[in-house]
């Protein structure tokens, strides 16, 4: 396995956020995490990356317990994430932006080296040239020297998901990365992570578009109000009663079809 999650739970005060949440991702996998608004989701993103702290429970990376390590340390240790607010650096140039992501595994020096001491030009270069292949990569190739902020919505998604590959992670989580896409940027992104997990890299995804979920996802697990209800094939998730009783409910018919 190269996630396991265990009997994670996260309280805000009186607010239970998650409730003894297990799951286990495999190598290669695409994993679906999918739910109602405050089913949890993005707090288990924040307690696997330990953006906060879960209440209790544990995490482990690759057979490790990665519980309570700073959140730098476990990028380091290969979990990178793109977030449900985008989270670029709008004044930085598109390549800039993903060389960044590429110096994430430090813990210091981040803007010595973008803005290229003499001393780390060789080091600078390599990166360099890993930035440009990953905006080929992401389709945005021929942007590298515009500024982040003037990149459309769609784009600026595909730009934090290079970010996110700069740092080679063995686990990428992304945060509803077709939210705001129209229909081609959701086709396009739908190949682009079917790239990402070619290439091997193991996939934790939280998304709303239920036809891209299903057509992507290996397995999934389906949270409501903090707690584990489903977790199963596409096929079996569309086909569970409790999942369609408490989450797809009137929406089935459309958006399951
Ligand atoms: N920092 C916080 N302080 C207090 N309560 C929080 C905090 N973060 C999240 N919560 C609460 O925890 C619950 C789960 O929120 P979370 O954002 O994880 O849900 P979600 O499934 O990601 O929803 P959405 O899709 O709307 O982002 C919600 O009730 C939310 O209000």
């Amino acid at each position: 396995m190269v996630l396991e999650v265990r009997n994670i739970t996260k309280r805000y005060g009186g607010i239970t956020a998650l409730k003894d949440i297990s799951f286990s991702i495999r190598q290669g996998e695409v994993y679906g995490l999918i739910g109602p608004n405050g089913a949890g989701k993005t707090t288990m993103f924040n307690c696997i990356t330990n953006f906060v702290e879960p209440t209790s429970g544990e995490v482990y990376f690759k057979g490790e317990n990665i519980t309570g390590l700073k959140p730098y340390k476990i990028t380091e240790r290969g979990i990178c994430r793109t977030y449900q607010n985008i989270r670029l650096f709008p004044q930085m140039t598109v390549l800039q932006n993903v060389m960044v992501g590429g110096h994430s595994r430090l813990s210091s020096g981040v803007f010595k080296r973008v803005f290229r001491m003499k001393s780390q030009k060789h080091e600078e270069k390599r990166l360099m040239e890993r930035a440009k292949e990953l905006l080929e990569l992401v389709g945005l190739g021929q942007m590298e020297k515009l500024f982040a902020e003037n990149l459309s919505y769609g784009q600026q998604r595909r730009l934090e998901i290079a970010r996110a590959l700069a740092a080679s992670p063995t686990l990428l989580l992304l945060d509803e990365p077709a939210a705001g896409m129209n229909e081609t940027e959701t086709e396009n992104l739908y190949e682009l992570i079917k790239k990402i997990q070619s290439m091997g890299v193991t996939i934790l995804i939280i998304e709303y578009d239920m036809s891209l979920v299903m057509r992507l996802c290996d397995r999934i697990a389906v949270l409501n109000f903090g707690e584990k209800l489903a977790e199963g094939t596409p096929e079996e998730i569309q086909n569970d009663p409790a999942v369609i009783e408490a989450y797809l409910g009137k929406e089935e018919e459309e958006t399951i079809a």
